[in-house]
């Protein structure tokens, strides 16, 4: 999302979390420059200085992309009817509210009228095999969003979300372990278009709802998952 952001002209500025380091090691890769600042998105404090040590790179933003999800392993992976309070309350802070909590923290700097927040999603309307509590948590963002569409909406500011199809990252390899949980290949098998799990597609549907090709579209979930949620 950040390259093709770069690619296109953008300025970015990146969250990180837990290390710095590791994130301002990914940037060089980046074509542009992007500074980094870190985030723990259930620090109060962090948040209630966010806007300042973002402000201190850009004075407005133009948007706000949300991809922050967390689940402690008990909360994931079949572990469903056992899972206590702390780890769903872990799971909801970080995956749910965090929306919430970042859209507000960085609400002074957004541009108004004509900003947009845009939030990464995992279709939540049916519950999925190991996914757990995330799919919980995913039900709870996609309300999430529709409230803050209500709520910002007054002063311009699109919020929408982006739910894509299984991608490989470290985050989604934690509840595909099993050696013959090929839940891409089956994912690949139902979508009409194919899904090559690849990041691109939700990247570019990313950046056209930051754009102002969707003037008039919040509160709104686009699948980027090959057409897959409209099959049987
Ligand atoms: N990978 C998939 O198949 C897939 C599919 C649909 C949606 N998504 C969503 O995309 C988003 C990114 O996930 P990913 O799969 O790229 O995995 P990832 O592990 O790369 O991303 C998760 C991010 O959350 C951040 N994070 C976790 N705890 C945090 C905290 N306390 N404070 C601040 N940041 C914190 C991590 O630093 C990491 O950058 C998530 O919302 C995920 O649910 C992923």
């Amino acid at each position: 999302m950040a390259r093709l952001a770069l690619e296109n002209g953008a300025e970015v500025v990146l969250t990180a979390f837990p290390r710095v380091s590791l994130v301002e090691r990914l940037v060089r890769r980046l074509p542009g420059p992007a500074p980094v600042v870190g985030l723990d998105v259930t620090d109060p404090e962090q948040l209630g200085n966010l806007a300042d040590r973002v402000g201190e790179h850009f004075g407005e933003l133009d948007g706000v992309l949300h991809s922050i999800a967390y689940a402690p392993p008990a909360a994931l992976g079949g572990n469903f009817t056992t899972t206590t309070w702390p780890d769903v309350a872990t799971t909801l802070r970080t995956s749910t509210y965090s929306l919430h909590s970042l859209s507000i923290a960085l609400l002074p700097l957004l541009r108004k009228p004509g900003s947009s927040i845009v939030g990464l999603d995992f279709d939540s309307s049916v519950s999925w095999s190991e996914y757990d509590w995330m799919g919980v948590a995913k039900s709870g963002l996609e309300s999430c969003a529709r409230y803050l569409a209500y709520y910002l909406g007054p002063q311009g500011i699109r919020v929408n979300l982006v739910a894509a199809g299984p991608i490989r990252t470290m985050a989604a390899s934690e509840f595909t372990k099993e050696p013959g949980d090929d839940f891409y290949a089956t994912w690949q098998a139902k979508a009409p278009l194919g899904w090559e799990a690849d990041a691109d597609p939700v990247a570019r549907a990313c950046v056209a709802l930051f754009s102002d090709w969707f003037p008039a579209t919040t509160g709104e979930i686009l699948h980027v998952d090959g057409g897959a949620h409209a099959v049987g």
